[in-house]
């Protein structure tokens, strides 16, 4: 038998790094990413959502690869997880089982994971929505998952879509998950940073915009310099 690729757990992002990126958003990061010529921009699949959208889910990603629903390989990483890490588990979309239900889910919680992603099904939806943990997959199913191994633990995934190396930044909203490849952080992050000081500024004509509109006072230019440039530049 070939050896089993068990490999253990990727460095820490630096805390600071962390902190910079929990005042942006998944969508200013892609942003960022696209600037950057980055595959997909960095986003996973569109039908990856998370069970609860109240809950933001950022940390350092740690991998799963399985497939048909064979969850062992994911009871092995879970309890080999610590506080700061989202385990990735690249499922390929698998859709006839579970992977994880709320009891794996309260496990991971107890241990203090950042998060979980399944590209693949979960069940216990309402079980898995009480927890304090965030959990992204693609749908609820209550097939019970299968029990094979070995399966990969940290190795290099294709996940939702998106290539996932233990050690990259995982990054989950309500609009879905964002993964930062890890040598790409700090110019992704200064991209982000000024799409979301754009942003400020928009926000702030915007609100100009209805302050005059309440006022019966004359209505400011509503639409972003850019658009007006690129209507110039096309004559229109
Ligand atoms: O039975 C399983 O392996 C998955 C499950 O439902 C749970 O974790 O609650
Ligand atoms: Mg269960």
């Amino acid at each position: 038998m070939s050896k089993v690729k068990y490999n253990k757990l990727p460095e820490l992002i630096p805390q600071e790094i962390i902190e910079r990126v929990s005042k942006l958003s998944p969508a200013q990061l892609c942003d960022g990413m696209k600037d950057l010529g980055i595959l997909r921009d960095g986003c996973m699949d569109a039908s990856l959502m998370p069970v609860d959208e109240n809950k933001i889910m950022i940390g350092t990603a740690y991998t799963v690869d399985t497939e048909e629903g064979d969850n062992f390989p994911i009871h092995v990483a879970i309890y080999q997880g610590k506080p700061g890490y989202v385990l990735v588990v690249a499922g390929k979309g698998h859709t006839e089982r579970a992977y994880i239900g709320d009891l794996m889910g309260a496990a991971a919680d107890a241990i203090g994971l950042n998060g979980i992603v399944i590209d693949g099904f979960v069940r216990d939806k309402v079980g898995l929505k009480e927890l304090n943990i965030p959990i992204y997959a693609k749908g609820f199913m209550q097939r019970g998952p299968s029990k094979v191994g070995p399966g990969e633990i940290n190795t290099v995934v294709t996940c939702a879509g998106v290539k996932v190396e233990p050690g990259d930044l995982i990054f989950g909203d309500y609009d879905g998950v964002t993964v930062i490849p890890r040598d790409r952080i700090e110019e992704v992050l200064e991209k982000a940073e000024k799409k979301s000081a754009y942003e400020e500024e928009r926000r702030k004509t915007i609100a100009e915009y209805v302050a005059c509109r309440d006022n019966n006072e004359e209505l400011p230019d509503i639409a972003p310099g850019w658009v007006n440039e690129m209507k110039d530049k096309l004559g229109i």
